[in-house]
């Protein structure tokens, strides 16, 4: 593999850098179907990654499997370092991974704001109940820290005007921004984007491709699965092409561009 290949270390004259997310030799097979065969790969702090392929390619079955909803037949999964293959959903999301799904999964029945305040329930409390009964000044004043943040959260994504309205009564490419919202609200270490600019306008994929800019400026790793090529290529700083549950090609964007085996079988 490429540039990103299997090394846990880079850095210099000493400096070690942990990746963010790194996958050695996964394997994933349903029955007598292999999903994801041998991949391998890192992301690290700051980079944006993005995973091409056909339908059927193993994608999602990747994602699946670095998030915890899916254990792998074989491999392992490192999180900044931390072997985490065996590690469940919830606990991977305490430590910094998120996640956006392909139908993207609110509070229906919540407000866009009070989505975006859900996801950072951490965020909350201090004092215990005796706190919540008495609403302290202290509470009060976390509590408005609170919806400060998630305002800037919300403003940031374009959603500020919408955030008293259900979330389930938007239309799919502002629920996708709200998903998003509730994914950064929180900073986290790592992002998972799956198909993210599905049904966006191209004011709302502009917008999401500026988050998506912004984190990484802030160190947070992303890793983007998308059918919009032209975006992929836009934000990433390298791309992964998957093709049958393999690797068939990673390197920057003018790398896989140019790729002769990717311009045969993917991008024509
Ligand atoms: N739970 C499952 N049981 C059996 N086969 C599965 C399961 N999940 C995925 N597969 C199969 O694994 C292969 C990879 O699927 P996956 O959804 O990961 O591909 P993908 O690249 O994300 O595709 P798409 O772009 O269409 O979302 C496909 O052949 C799919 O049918």
């Amino acid at each position: 593999m490429g540039v990103a290949a299997t090394s846990t270390d880079g850095g210099v004259a000493g400096v070690t850098t942990k990746p963010a997310l790194e996958v050695r030799h996964i394997t994933k097979r349903y029955g007598g179907l292999t999903a994801v065969s041998d991949v391998s790969l890192r992301v690290d702090p700051g980079e944006v990654c993005g995973f091409i392929g056909p339908n059927g390619a193993g994608k999602t079955t990747l994602f699946d499997i670095i998030s915890g909803l899916t254990p792998p037949t074989s491999g392992t999964v490192r999180l900044d370092g931390v072997d985490v293959t065996r590690q469940l959903p919830e606990r991977r999301t305490r430590s910094g991974v998120r996640r956006t799904f392909q139908r993207a999964q609110l509070y229906s029945r919540l407000s866009v704001e009070d989505n975006v305040l859900a996801a950072m329930e951490w965020r909350g409390g201090g004092g215990g109940l005796l706190a919540d009964l008495f609403a302290t000044p202290g509470r009060r004043r976390r509590e408005a820290e609170r919806r400060e943040h998630a305002l800037s959260v919300l403003t940031a994504c374009g959603l500020a005007d919408l955030r008293h309205k259900p979330a389930g009564s938007l239309p799919i490419g502002q629920a996708r921004l709200v998903e998003l919202a509730r994914a950064i609200a929180d900073q986290p270490r790592l992002l998972l984007l799956d198909e993210p600019t599905s049904g966006l306008s191209a004011h709302e994929t502009e917008l999401f491709g500026e988050q998506i800019q912004r984190l990484r400026t802030t160190g947070v790793a992303v890793v983007l699965v998308e059918h919009d090529v032209g975006f992929v290529m836009g934000q990433s700083d390298r791309v992964v092409v998957l093709n049958l549950g393999s690797v068939l090609a990673e390197g920057t964007p003018d790398e896989i561009q140019a790729h002769p085996a990717v311009r045969a079988a993917y991008l024509g």
